[in-house]
C-alpha cells in the first residue's frame, strides 16, 4: 500500500474522508414504534411466521425444526379465528397498548443496531407467561452499539419471559388450570353470576359464568409466583408503576376471576384484573388500606371489574373495621370510577340526605353571583367522620364525592342554582389554590406539578421574582400576568366541574338502570 504524504490527497480521497467523517450515527428506533404486545387466550395453536422463527433463534432462544415447519397451523385469539399471526395483527382485537415502552430502554427509549426491527410480545392470559417474536433484516453497530434485546425484555418480564417457543405453546395446555389452582385457597369477597350474551345477572343456568373477586395475602408461595407473572402487566399498563416488596406480610392482592364451565363440564378460571393493597398501621390500634396498583386487563376494561375490585376492598375494610381506604397516585380514570362507587355508597348512607338539604336549598334560593360573603359548600364535620367510620371513606375522597352529591341534588335544568354552585366551587378553589386572601395574591404564581399524593389538584403556588424589587418589596403584578393566572385558574375550575358532572351523570344513569 502506498503511503500518501500530507497535501497529496486526490480529490476522490478527500471525498471518501468526508464521507467517513460525517457517517450518519444510528438514529435508533423508538421501542414504542417497533414493539407490539398481544394478549393471547388460546394456543390452538399459535403460529409464528417462519422467518421470525429463524431470527428468534439465537436471540431469544432455540426452536425445534418441527416448529419452523409448522407454517400451516391456525391461530385463535379471543375466540376469533385467524389464519396467521399477521392476520392477528390486522385483526388488532387483542393488540394492547402499553402506557410507554420507551421507558424500559435508555437513550431516549431507543433501540440501536437493527434494521427493520419488529418485536411482537405474546402474553398468555392463561398462564401470564410471555414470549418474544423478534424479526429484523440485519444488525450493525452504527455508533451506538447493538441493543441487548434479551436483557431489556427480561427487565420487563423477568422470569415469565420464556426462551423456548415450544414451552410457551405447551403452557396453554400445561398451565390451563394454573390460575384456578392458585386462587382455590383464596377468600371469595364477591361473586356474581352473569349471562354470556348480555352480561346481565343470570336468570337461567345456561350460558352463564361467574365473576368472583378473591382476596389473598401475597406472602404465600403460589400467589407470590402468580403476582410475579402479573407484575410485568402492571409495568406495561399502569403509568409509573414500580415493583412491590412481596416479602412484606402486609401486602394483599384482590383478583377478579371469571369462572366458566366448558363443554366438557370442567371449570375454567381466567384472571381479568387485580389490585394490590397495603395495610398501614395507624396509631394507636388501627389500620389503613392503601390501593397501590389496580389493573383490569385491557380487553376487559369498562365492564365493571374495576368497580368490583373497589367494592371488594371496601367490603373488607368495613368488615375488618379498617380506619379508611386510600389510593396511591390514582389515575384520572381511577379517580372517576372511585368517585362513582363512593358517591353511590354515600347516596344510600342515611345521614347524607339531611346534611345535603340546607346547602341545596341555599343554592336554589340565593343569588350568589352578587355575594358579599362567601357561601360555603362544606359538609358537616360529623358527617365526614361518620362516613369515615362506617364506610371507610377518607376525608379527601369524601369531599370529592360531596361535590357530586350536591350537583346531583340541584338538577341540571336549574340554571340559577347551577350558576351559584359554580361560583361556590370557584371560591373554594380560589381560597385553596391562591390562599385565603383572594385580593392580596399579586405575585403569586400557580404551576401544575406531578406529585406523590392523591391530591385533587396538584400545584405549587410561589411568589415570582418578577414581583420583587431589588429592595425585596412586592411590586404590583402587571395586567398580562394576572390575566394568564386567571385564565389558568378558570381552566382548573372548568376541569373540576367537568369531573363532577361526569361522576354525577354516571351515578344518576346507574340509579335509573337499577330502578328499571
Ligand atoms: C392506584 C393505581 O393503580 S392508578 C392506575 C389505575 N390503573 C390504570 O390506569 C390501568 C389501566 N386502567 C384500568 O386498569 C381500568 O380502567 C381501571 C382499573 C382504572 C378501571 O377499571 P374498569 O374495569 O375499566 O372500570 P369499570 O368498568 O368498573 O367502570 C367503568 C365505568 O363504570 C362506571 N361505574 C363504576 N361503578 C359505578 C357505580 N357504582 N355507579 C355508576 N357508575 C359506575 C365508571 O364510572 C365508568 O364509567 P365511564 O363509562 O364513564 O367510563
Amino acid at each position: 500500500m502506498a503511503l500518501k504524504k500530507k497535501g497529496e490527497q486526490s480529490s476522490e480521497d478527500s471525498k471518501k474522508r468526508k464521507r467517513v467523517g460525517f457517517a450518519k450515527i444510528d438514529a435508533g428506533i423508538e421501542a414504542n414504534e417497533c414493539i407490539k404486545v398481544f394478549l393471547v387466550s388460546k394456543k390452538d395453536p399459535l403460529r409464528f411466521e417462519s422467518v421470525a422463527i429463524e431470527q428468534i433463534f439465537g436471540i431469544v432462544g432455540c426452536v425445534s425444526e418441527s416448529d419452523k415447519q409448522s407454517g400451516t397451523m391456525m391461530c385463535f385469539m379471543q375466540d376469533k379465528f385467524v389464519s396467521s399471526a399477521e392476520e392477528v395483527v390486522a385483526e388488532n382485537s387483542l393488540c394492547v397498548n402499553p402506557v410507554d415502552l420507551n421507558q424500559f430502554f435508555e437513550e431516549e427509549g431507543k433501540i440501536y443496531g437493527f434494521k427493520d426491527l419488529k418485536i411482537k410480545i405474546w402474553l398468555s392470559s392463561i398462564s401470564f407467561l410471555a414470549y418474544a417474536d423478534i424479526t429484523f433484516e440485519s444488525t450493525s453497530d452504527g455508533g451506538k452499539g447493538i441493543t441487548d434485546l434479551k436483557s431489556k425484555l427480561q427487565n420487563i418480564f423477568g422470569e415469565s419471559l420464556l426462551d423456548n417457543r415450544e414451552e410457551f405453546l405447551q403452557s396453554f395446555t400445561t398451565e390451563r388450570d394454573y390460575v384456578g389452582s392458585v386462587v382455590s385457597s383464596g377468600e371469595v369477597i364477591c361473586s356474581e353470576t352473569l349471562n354470556t350474551h348480555n352480561d346481565k345477572p343470570n336468570t337461567s343456568d345456561s350460558g352463564s359464568y361467574t365473576i368472583e373477586v378473591i382476596r389473598m395475602e401475597l406472602r404465600s408461595m403460589p400467589i407470590a409466583l402468580l403476582y410475579s407473572r402479573l407484575m410485568p402487566l402492571a409495568f406495561l399498563f399502569i403509568d409509573g408503576s414500580s415493583p412491590i416488596d412481596i416479602s412484606d406480610p402486609r401486602w394483599e392482592i384482590y383478583l377478579v376471576i371469571k369462572k366458566m364451565i366448558d363443554y366438557s363440564g370442567e371449570s375454567n378460571f381466567c384472571a381479568l384484573g387485580f389490585a394490590t393493597v397495603y395495610r398501614f398501621y395507624r396509631y394507636p390500634e388501627s389500620w389503613r388500606l392503601r390501593i397501590s396498583q389496580i389493573l383490569v386487563l385491557p380487553p376487559y376494561q369498562g365492564q365493571g371489574h374495576g368497580r368490583r375490585l373497589l367494592e371488594s376492598i371496601n367490603t373488607v375494610s368495613v368488615s375488618k373495621n379498617i380506619y379508611d381506604v386510600t389510593a396511591e397516585e390514582p389515575s384520572d380514570y381511577l379517580k372517576h370510577v372511585r368517585d362513582c362507587v363512593d358517591t353511590m355508597r354515600l347516596l344510600s348512607f342515611e345521614p347524607t340526605t339531611p346534611a345535603l338539604e340546607p346547602i341545596v336549598s341555599q343554592l336554589k334560593q340565593t343569588n350568589l353571583s352578587k355575594r358579599i360573603s362567601k357561601f360555603p359548600l362544606n359538609p358537616p364535620s360529623a358527617l365526614i367522620e361518620s362516613a369515615r367510620d362506617k364506610l371507610k371513606i377518607n376525608k379527601k375522597q369524601f369531599l370529592r364525592c360531596w361535590d357530586a352529591l350536591i350537583y346531583l341534588s340541584l338538577g341540571q335544568g336549574d340554571y340559577k342554582s347551577m350558576e351559584n354552585y359554580r361560583n361556590c366551587v370557584s371560591d373554594r378553589m380560589r381560597a385553596d389554590v391562591l390562599g385565603k386572601d383572594v385580593v392580596g395574591t399579586a405575585g403569586k404564581c400557580l404551576i401544575e406539578v406531578p406529585n406523590n399524593y392523591d391530591h385533587e389538584f396538584t400545584f405549587v403556588v410561589f411568589r415570582s421574582r418578577a414581583f420583587e424589587g431589588s429592595d425585596g418589596l412586592e411590586k404590583v403584578a402587571n395586567g398580562e400576568d394576572q390575566a394568564s393566572q386567571e385564565e389558568q385558574f378558570i381552566r382548573l375550575v372548568d376541569e373540576r366541574l367537568k369531573e363532577i358532572a361526569g361522576v354525577a351523570n354516571k351515578v344518576s344513569m346507574h340509579r335509573r338502570s337499577c330502578a328499571a
